[in-house]
């Protein structure tokens, strides 16, 4: 039976190990391979996709523009130029696998912007880790020339961190679910949708990266999705995870997940948003599912396989 799959594509859909324009693309071929085979089984899919590598790594050319001439380009407009950027490779990735599978389908990738509230507390406390990631000691470099704020980022190294509101409501929701009704394949909401507020005078963006992981799972439940499917770079989420003890979560109700986020078993940053977001989206759309896996095993998944999945009961 035919299921509407809001897929939210992880950092290592996008960017394995080279970062050029070609690198970028050619890990989206791998990415669009893993989910042809959904797409033959007949289900409607609505990609969305992260930035936080890519435009973190804009904002750094922007340092390259002068004043008047070339202009540097604000926050919001960077995260639309990377949905420009990433959903142009995905969308000529997604339609090469369709071509080569010979099935009739069209793909489009949209600038999506997703209103948030200006008054959002997040905008005083900045989360959200973007760009590459430094040493301690190039971070307080960086820090001092510029005045940016520095994390740690799991674990991985200190990267630059910027606003990063929920998102309320996603502008163009009515003219995707137009699209999917027609068996149109979206790549829609990308970098977590360009973040604006609602004035008198209309939209207006903000400098903020919203979360991809929240964003999907506004989209999932304006669309109507049956599964919101997080992909990372992980089969499962596990509690203890990387301790001796680690166990592996398959089929989990909401009442569970939000146990262990008491006790604080998942990171801040990385996989917490993503069981946020999944409890999100199940509460708001009582007879889906959320299934949080890496790319690698959404088709064993899909053909009765295992992953971690999020129901209300
Ligand atoms: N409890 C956990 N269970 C599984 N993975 C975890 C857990 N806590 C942290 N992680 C790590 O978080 C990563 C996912 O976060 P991240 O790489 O930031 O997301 P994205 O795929 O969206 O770029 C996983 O690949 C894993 O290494
Ligand atoms: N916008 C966003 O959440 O991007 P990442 O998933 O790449 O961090």
């Amino acid at each position: 039976m035919t299921k509407r799959i809001v897929v939210a594509l992880g950092g290592n859909a996008i960017l394995t190990d080279d970062p050029s324009a070609r690198g970028q693309q050619e890990a989206l071929r791998q990415t669009a391979k893993h989910l042809i085979d959904l797409i033959k089984q007949g289900h409607q899919l609505i990609i969305s996709h992260g930035n936080g590598p890519q435009v973190g790594n804009l904002l750094l050319q922007q340092i390259a523009a002068d004043s008047e001439k070339n202009p540097a380009m604000p926050l919001d407009t960077c995260v639309a130029m990377t949905q420009g950027s990433i959903g142009y490779w995905l969308q000529q990735e997604m339609q090469r696998v369709i071509r080569e599978a010979d099935i009739d389908k069209s793909v489009v990738s949209l600038v999506t912007q997703v209103l948030v509230d200006a008054q959002d507390p997040a905008f005083e406390n900045l989360t959200k880790p973007v760009g590459p990631f430094l040493s301690a000691e190039e971070a307080k470099v960086a820090s001092a020339e510029t005045g940016d704020t520095y994390v740690e980022d799991a674990g991985r190294g200190y990267r630059k961190v910027v606003a990063s509101p929920k998102p309320v409501d996603i502008v163009e929701a009515n003219a995707i679910k137009t699209l999917v009704d027609q068996d149109v394949i979206t790549i829609s909401a990308g970098g977590g949708g360009v973040p604006v507020i609602s004035t008198d005078n209309g939209y207006e963006g903000v400098e903020a990266v919203i979360d991809k992981d929240f964003a999907s799972a506004k989209l999932a439940e304006l669309v109507g999705a049956d599964y919101l499917l997080i992909l990372t770079g992980v089969d499962n989420v596990y509690v203890n995870f990387n301790q001796p003890n680690q166990e592996k979560l398959e089929d989990v109700t909401v009442e569970q997940m939000k146990a262990w986020i008491a006790e604080n078993q998942f990171a801040p940053g990385s996989m917490l948003p993503k069981v946020e977001a999944a409890i999100e989206f199940v509460e708001n759309t009582p007879d889906a599912q959320a299934v949080i896996t890496s790319l690698e095993n959404v088709e064993a998944y899909f053909n009765g396989g295992s992953a971690t999945v999020i129901r209300n009961v």
